[in-house]
């Protein structure tokens, strides 16, 4: 008999395996302040996060009332990863529980991915910094596709690359970004409810919703598909 693929596990970044509005929101703040814009309120800021850092800068401004070109926005995002990048990890870290979590996923043989909209090279210089990268088989960003969340090739891309398979693959997020890719692979997906989202994390339609990474083997174990081990 052929064993069954294992069990992947992918998951969103930005407030779901890590805390990073703190030094997201430090860097928004950099570039709104390059347009004259007084920094938002960190729990309005917050909710903004989950679809790329271009988007972040253009909903900031957004709630600012602010108008920019495109070309403009291009300039304050290029301000704002500048910042970003040079304090990527200055307050980020991993949610409670988190590590712990990902760790006993990992021995009972599970393979662990990231899918993020953030792009490559930064998911991957935060999880580097956060002693992280070790603990994934695929780390994929926004632009390591042509498309990102909530399309769902990002998150095929991801199950493909830690040798997984999307028959006996969970998500793991915190927005509509997540649950829209999840719902469009058909892959089964557990909202986090202490990241950031516009939709109340109760609303977003995910198949469980766990408020501690303590409860997340209880999620996964209900909602693995049932031939895998
Ligand atoms: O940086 C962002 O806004 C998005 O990141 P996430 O997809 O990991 O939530
Ligand atoms: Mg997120």
């Amino acid at each position: 008999m052929t064993q069954p693929a294992p069990l992947t596990v992918v998951f969103d970044l930005d407030g779901t395996l890590v805390e990073t509005a703190p030094d997201l929101l430090e860097a928004l703040t950099v570039a709104l302040k390059a347009e004259g814009v007084d920094p938002l309120p960190f729990e309005q800021g917050r909710d903004l996060i989950g679809a790329g850092a271009r988007a972040l800068v253009q909903r900031g401004l957004k709630v600012a009332e602010r108008m920019a070109t495109e070309d403009r926005i291009d300039e304050l995002h290029a301000i704002f990863l500048d910042h970003y990048g040079a304090h990527i990890a200055d307050r980020s870290h991993p949610y409670d529980g988190c590590l712990a979590a990902l760790d006993r996923l990992k021995a009972q043989g599970a393979r662990l991915a990231v899918c993020t909209n953030k792009i490559e090279r930064y998911a991957r210089q935060l999880l580097d910094a956060l002693g992280m990268t070790e603990k994934f088989d695929a780390i994929v960003g926004g632009d390591t596709y042509p498309v990102s969340k909530p399309r769902p090739e990002p998150l095929l891309g991801a199950i493909e690359q830690a040798g997984g398979d999307p028959a006996r693959a969970i998500m793991v997020g915190d927005s509509e970004t997540d649950v829209g890719a999840a719902r469009a692979a058909g892959v089964p997906v557990v909202v986090a409810s202490f990241g950031y989202t516009l939709i109340p994390p109760t609303e977003l339609g995910g198949d469980a919703l766990i408020d501690h990474y303590d409860e997340l083997d209880v999620a996964v174990a209900r909602l693995a598909p049932a031939a895998c081990a």
